[in-house]
Formats: structure tokens, C-alpha cells, sequence
């Protein structure tokens, strides 16, 4: 729609109380709002060759008409690199609209502006209008899609361009009564992931959860949104958020997108009618994405990283592709309003998740296809994708709610008794935080005593020990002279028993040439006998005694030996006992007071 002649209508939409006036009081349901069944517009654009291409003398494939909008992929002919064995044929499509941006010098060549004129501001007027809108650039990597979308310093893109001229519109609005609040959001989606652009990068990515709600549909929770003024407030945004952006040199392209990048503008626009006392709400959103770029490994030659990457963009990428292909199907359209039988695989990526409203809900949306001049592979695909997009119908409808002087005044009353229990809530809440912080004094305090009941534990085990120590220590020699006295114990124990075992049986006398003397003494010369005084053995003679060979009378009383080895064996056991049980305390005490080492140190020295 024009747009002067939208602010006419609009204005006059506004100031015509007999619409508004029979209308009950409370929430007035906004006028009902056809919904605008719109296909997905679809163009596609060819870039210039770059350095790379222009070196190799590569050959363009590509042919537009302007007049017709049709496109044309020539096969590429025998000896380019483009040829295989394969059998090429030329193909043929026909899109909303055709951009050949290949040489300069054409004069069909269509520049940034050419782009932005032809859609960007027909895009801007819908949002202006309270529709949604959405704009991505598909095609496979360095194809041009970041060159469309945000473009350079010196040739600004779709992006740019569009905020420039949403501040523009704001500034010349001719209706005083209309006031606009801009918001900026920027994220990026990478390797499944959403990263908020316009917060600082930190050494742990700070990914963002992607939420679902029955009101706002699907939002990605906690991520920045920025009110804006001025463009000139947007275009240090993007600066901030195009440094955050994840790109990587490749064989393909020296800046290539490792991410999808959504720039997104919420435009709100209150208007408020003198006449009728209504407030009319408009709330749109557009949507900016710059997608990566589809890519072959063999022709990015990427490996570690970089392959990985490239992995993720394919994958949803082709998620993306599928989500197109279930929604271009034309049995979901049918006529007898049945639900159709195939469900979309939003869910499938994160990037077709967020994109779900844009895709197949409530947006106006607008594919813009990039394409190179020499790749027929990759060119076929991004057309049949393309192609495929056209089909797509999405439901837009105007977001908009009116509200009388009385409704506006029943919401700020609605509003302020929500303020109200927020404000008991926060009381109770803060009572309760200073009955935590009592609490939790206690607890201090509590763990403070605990801490030097603790501390002085210790210090009287520290004691223990000590003297513990000192008790070893005063115990060494004794426990020295014991150990030294049970093994002489052990020793004469021995000895006796292997003696009673195996007794000494002494020969009997040997008497040399004895003599009898007058006493009736033999005298003989042998130790251990009776010596007389002249040191000779005393034997006495008497006949008539026995002489006998029993060694019992040897000098050893048996049962006396067995007793004394009895006594000496009780008595080693019970001193053992004794010594067991004082390793067993000093032991237990040890354990108790943890200073085995300390204490196996002691022992050692
Ligand atoms: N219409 C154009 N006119 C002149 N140069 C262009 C045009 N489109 C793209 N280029 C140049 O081609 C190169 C690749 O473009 P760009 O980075 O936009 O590709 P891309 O599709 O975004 O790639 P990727 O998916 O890898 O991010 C850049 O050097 C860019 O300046």
C-alpha cells in the first residue's frame, strides 16, 4: 500500500467515533482483521564474479530478463571445471523478481538501492501497516547473502537500509498524535545454539534458551532488546553485533557466516484519537536474517572446526528445506478447511523453530535467493529451494489493539491493583528476607560456636596426645628392658625344655686306679666328687650298698622342672597379654587423635 495514502486512511480510521462509540466498555476486541493469505515473495539475485573467479577466467551461467523476471542456469560446457560427466541441461524459473548485480556496466544492474526500493520498502510500509514481516537471504556460501542483507560502509544493504528509513518515517510522521517506540534485538544461531549479538563475547559462551508461549509464540528468553532513537543508535548496534558475529576465512569466501545472524525491530506505534479518546496499538516485528551459507566440504576444503560447522549449517539448512517443502505442499491447503496430514518439522532446528511464525504463521515474508554466476550445482539447488519457497502461504494479519478512554482507564486501574498485590507480595517477601536473615544470624552463630567447641576438641587432643606421647617415651626403656627380659625368658624356657626333653645322662665314674685309704674313701682324681683334702675324690666304699645305674638321682626333681617351665611360660604369657593390651590403647588413642604418623615418628626415634 502507498504509504501516504495508508496515513490518510489511518488517520481517518482513527478519528471516526461512530465506529467505536456503540462499542462495550472493557476490552474492546480489535476490528476484525482479515487475514492476508500471501504467498512467500521470492526473489533472487546474482552476484558479480569475485577476485578468485575473475582469476580463473570462469565462465557465467546465469541469464535474467528483467521484463519477464525469469532466470535462466545455462549447463556448463565441456572443459570447465563445472562439467563432469554428468548430463547437464539448462534450466529455467520465473520469481517475483530477478537482480542481476553480475557486471556493473549492464544497465539492468541492479544496485543496493534497486534491491531495497523493489521489496526492502514495500516490506517497511506492512510493518508500518501492523504486520510482521520477515526478509532471509538463502544460498550456498559467498554467494551474497551478508552483501544483500547488511552490505558494506559504502553500499549499505537491506538492513541498514530499512532502519534508516523506519527513522526517517518516524521523523517526517505528519499525525502529532502518534508516538513510536523502537526496539533492537540482534542474536546469531550457531551449531544449534543462540547467542545474544549484543552482549559482550566472554570466554564460556552464554547461550540463550529458546521458549515457547501460548501469547508470544516462540521468543528466546533473556535476550537483549535495545530501544532505539535514532539510526544512528541501530548502526552502532550492528557494529557491536557484527564484531560478535562468528565468521571464519574459507576457500570460499574470506568473511564467510559460520552462523545464521536474526536482526530484529519491533516496532510499536501508539496513536491516540482527541475525537474518540482511543488509543490505537500497533505492534510490528521484522524479522532480518542473514542465513550461512549452504557448503560442500569438497569444494570449502574445510576440516576440523570449520567442517563441523559447515555439518550444522547443512543440517539446518536442510531442516529448513523440509520445513519449506511441508508448507509448499499444496494438500495443506485444502479447501475443506481439514488439517493437513504431514506436520511441519519446525521443531527439527533451532533456526526453523524460531523462524516457525515467519515460515508458516502470522508474517509477510520475502526470500531473497543468492546466487553465484558459476556454480551450476549449487545454483540448481538454491533455484529448486527458491522455487519451492514461492509456494508457501503464510497468514498475516494486522496486530493491533484499540482501546477506548474508558477501557485505557479500566486497564490502568486493572494495572494499578496488580501493582498493588505485586507491592504486598514484595512486602511479605521482604518480611520473609529479614526473618531469613535472622535465621540465618542464628545459623552463624550457631556454626561460629560449633567451630570453637570444635577448636578446643582439638586442642585438648592435641594434649592427649602430648602426653600420650610422653607416656611412650617414659614406657620405652621399660618396655625395652621387658622385650630384652622376655627373650632371655624365652631363652632359659627353651633351654630347660629341650633339657627336660632330651636329658644329659652323665657316663658313670671313671676310677683311675683308685685307692682305698684308711677311712674306706677311695681317693680318685675327678672333678665334681668329693675331693679329700689331698684334691682327690672322695667315693665312698660300701659293699654292701647298691650301686645303681638310675639317674634319677641325677640332681633333678622331674615334677619340679615341669612346674618351674609352667610358671615361666605363665608368667611370659601374661606379660605378653599385658603388652598387647597396652599397644591395643596406645593404638586406640592414636586412632582417636589421628597422629599415627606423628606417634610412628616418636616410636621411630
Ligand atoms: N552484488 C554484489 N556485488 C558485488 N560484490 C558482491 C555482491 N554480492 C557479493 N559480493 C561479494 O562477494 C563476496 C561474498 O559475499 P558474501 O560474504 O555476502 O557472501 P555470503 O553468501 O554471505 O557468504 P557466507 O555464506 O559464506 O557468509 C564478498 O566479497 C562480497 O563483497
Amino acid at each position: 500500500m502507498d504509504r501516504r495514502l495508508y496515513n490518510s486512511l489511518r488517520a481517518s480510521t482513527a478519528s471516526t467515533p461512530s465506529l467505536r462509540a456503540s462499542e462495550p466498555i472493557g476490552f474492546m476486541a480489535p476490528p476484525p482483521m482479515a487475514e492476508d493469505p500471501g504467498n512467500v515473495k521470492v526473489v533472487v539475485r546474482c552476484r558479480a564474479f569475485v577476485r578468485r573467479e575473475r582469476e580463473k577466467g570462469t565462465q557465467c551461467l546465469i541469464r535474467m530478463d528483467p521484463a519477464t523476471n525469469k532466470t535462466t542456469l545455462f549447463a556448463p560446457v565441456e572443459g570447465d571445471e563445472n562439467a563432469s560427466r554428468r548430463v547437464y541441461e539448462d534450466k529455467e524459473f520465473t520469481f517475483d523478481k530477478s537482480f542481476w548485480s553480475h557486471d556493473e556496466s549492464d544497465p539492468h544492474y541492479a544496485h543496493q538501492e534497486d534491491v531495497y526500493r523493489s521489496f526492502g520498502e514495500e516490506f517497511l510500509d506492512h510493518n508500518f501497516n501492523g504486520y510482521h514481516t520477515c526478509i532471509f537471504a538463502y544460498g550456498q556460501t559467498g554467494s551474497g547473502k551478508s552483501y544483500t542483507m547488511m552490505g558494506s560502509p559504502e553500499n549499505p544493504g537491506l538492513i541498514p537500509r530499512t532502519c534508516e528509513e523506519l527513522f526517517e518515517r518516524i521523523r517526517d510522521e505528519p499525525t502529532p498524535n502518534t508516538s513510536y517506540h523502537v526496539q533492537v534485538s540482534y542474536f546469531e544461531v550457531y551449531n544449534e545454539h543462540v547467542r545474544d549479538l549484543l552482549v559482550a563475547r566472554t570466554a564460556l559462551p552464554n547461550y540463550l534458551k529458546i521458549r515457547d508461549s501460548p501469547k508470544d509464540g516462540v521468543y528466546v528468553q533473556g535476550l537483549t532488546e535495545v530501544e532505539v532513537k535514532s539510526y544512528s543508535d541501530v548502526e552502532r548496534l550492528f557494529k557491536q553485533g557484527d564484531l560478535s558475529r562468528t565468521t571464519a576465512s574459507t576457500k570460499m569466501n574470506d568473511t564467510s557466516s559460520r552462523s545464521h545472524a536474526v536482526f530484529t525491530i519491533r516496532l510499536k506505534q501508539i496513536t491516540h484519537s482527541l475525537l474518540s479518546d482511543e488509543t490505537i496499538e500497533r505492534t510490528a516485528r521484522m524479522r532480518l536474517v542473514d542465513l550461512a551459507g549452504s557448503e560442500r566440504a569438497k569444494s570449502t576444503e574445510a576440516t576440523g572446526q570449520r567442517l563441523k560447522e559447515g555439518g550444522q549449517i547443512n543440517k539446518s539448512l536442510t531442516t529448513l528445506g523440509r520445513v519449506i517443502a511441508a508448507l509448499s505442499d499444496p494438500k495443506r491447503h485444502n479447501p475443506k478447511g481439514r488439517r493437513p496430514r504431514e506436520v511441519v518439522p519446525y521443531r527439527d532446528s533451532v533456526l526453523t523453530w524460531l523462524l516457525k511464525d515467519s515460515l508458516g504463521g502470522n508474517s509477510k515474508t520475502a526470500m531473497v535467493a543468492c546466487i553465484a554466476p558459476a556454480d551450476y550445482d549449487e545454483t540448481l539447488s538454491t533455484l529448486r529451494y527458491a522455487d519451492q519457497a514461492k509456494r508457501i502461504r503464510t497468514r498475516a494479519s494486522v496486530n493491533e489493539d484499540c482501546m477506548s478512554a474508558a477501557q485505557r482507564d479500566a486497564q490502568i486501574s486493572e494495572m494499578a491493583e496488580q501493582i498493588r498485590s505485586l507491592q504486598v507480595s514484595v512486602n511479605a517477601a521482604s518480611q520473609r528476607k529479614r526473618e531469613e536473615a535472622t535465621e540465618l544470624e542464628e545459623y552463624q552463630r550457631q556454626v561460629a560456636l560449633m567451630q570453637r567447641l570444635m577448636e578446643e576438641n582439638r586442642q585438648v587432643s592435641d594434649c592427649k596426645i602430648k602426653s600420650l606421647s610422653a607416656e611412650v617415651e617414659e614406657l620405652r626403656p621399660a618396655n625395652a628392658a621387658l622385650r630384652s627380659e622376655i627373650e632371655t625368658l624365652k631363652r632359659h624356657l627353651s633351654l630347660a625344655l629341650g633339657e627336660l626333653k632330651n636329658p644329659i645322662i652323665l657316663p658313670p665314674p671313671q676310677l683311675d686306679s683308685p685307692e682305698v685309704e684308711e677311712d674306706g674313701f677311695i681317693r680318685v682324681n675327678k672333678r665334681g666328687v668329693d675331693l679329700g683334702e689331698d684334691g682327690k675324690e672322695n667315693i665312698p666304699i660300701h659293699p654292701d650298698e647298691d650301686v645303681s645305674d638310675d639317674d634319677s638321682d641325677s640332681g633333678y626333681d622331674e615334677g619340679d622342672q615341669d612346674e618351674l617351665a609352667q610358671e615361666l611360660q605363665n608368667e611370659a604369657q601374661a606379660f605378653l597379654q599385658d603388652l598387647g593390651l597396652f599397644r591395643k590403647k596406645v593404638g586406640s588413642d592414636v586412632e582417636r587423635f589421628g597422629l599415627q604418623e606423628a606417634l610412628s615418628d616418636l616410636l621411630k626415634q
